[in-house]
């Protein structure tokens, strides 16, 4: 099967096998998989994956199609962004807060579509760091902008529940393009705007 034909690898079209090897699991792991509580247990665990795995399927330049010409060439930041991913190491979810800053050149996006770029970015196997890099990326080619600037904060389960077991610490990844690359006072700008 090839790696990209996202037709054929998506959770929507192998719902049966996916419950199939859920099942499977369940039985290795030494569970009873005709106990009551587990009988719809892969059926389940499939309907989450279609959610927290639908990234695969979107498209960013389809998210970011419709923008408005404006001549606002000032800073506008979108704070506070909930995601849920998972990590790719683990499969563990990992959570937090996303922050984007930008200075258009001339075409704004609607408000909205930064949230439904951070849920296609995240919700897939991801690291955090390339979170951070492919928003500062897909932002800079999709609106052109000045510059922008991505911030990351998350808290990842495979840190608290298992491994080394710390829970509550934070990790914290930022990405920067354009003009905020060379401009210290637009970075704390943003910076200080994300503290009120
Ligand atoms: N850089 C980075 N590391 C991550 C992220 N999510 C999980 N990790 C780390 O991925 C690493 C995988 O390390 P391994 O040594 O291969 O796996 P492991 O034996 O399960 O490691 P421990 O978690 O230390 O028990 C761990 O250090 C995790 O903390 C992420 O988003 N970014
Ligand atoms: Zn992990």
């Amino acid at each position: 099967m090839p790696a990209k034909d996202y037709k054929n690898t998506s959770v929507i079209n192998n719902r049966a096998l996916i419950e199939g090897h859920v099942r499977e699991i369940l039985r290795l792991v030494g569970e009873d998989i005709d106990r009551e509580g587990l009988l719809e247990t892969p059926a389940r665990v499939t309907r989450m994956y279609e959610e927290i795995f639908a990234g695969y399927e979107a498209d960013y330049k389809d998210i970011l199609g419709v923008t408005f010409d404006e001549k606002h060439e000032e800073l506008v930041i979108i704070k506070d962004i909930v995601y849920y991913s998972q990590c790719e190491h683990h499969m563990a979810p990992f959570f937090g807060k996303i922050h984007i800053g930008y200075v258009p050149s001339g075409k704004i996006a609607g408000l909205s579509k930064f949230a439904r770029l951070v849920d296609a970015v995240t919700r897939k196997l991801q690291v955090q760091e390339r979170i951070t890099s492919d928003l500062a990326n897909i932002l800079e080619e999709e609106l052109t902008p000045h510059g922008c600037m991505v911030v990351v904060e998350g808290e990842h389960l495979c840190m608290c529940s298992r491994g080394v077991k710390k829970t509550g610490s934070q990790t914290v990844t930022s990405a920067v393009r354009g003009t905020f690359r060379t401009n210290a006072a637009l970075r704390s700008e943003f910076l200080s705007l994300l503290k009120h």
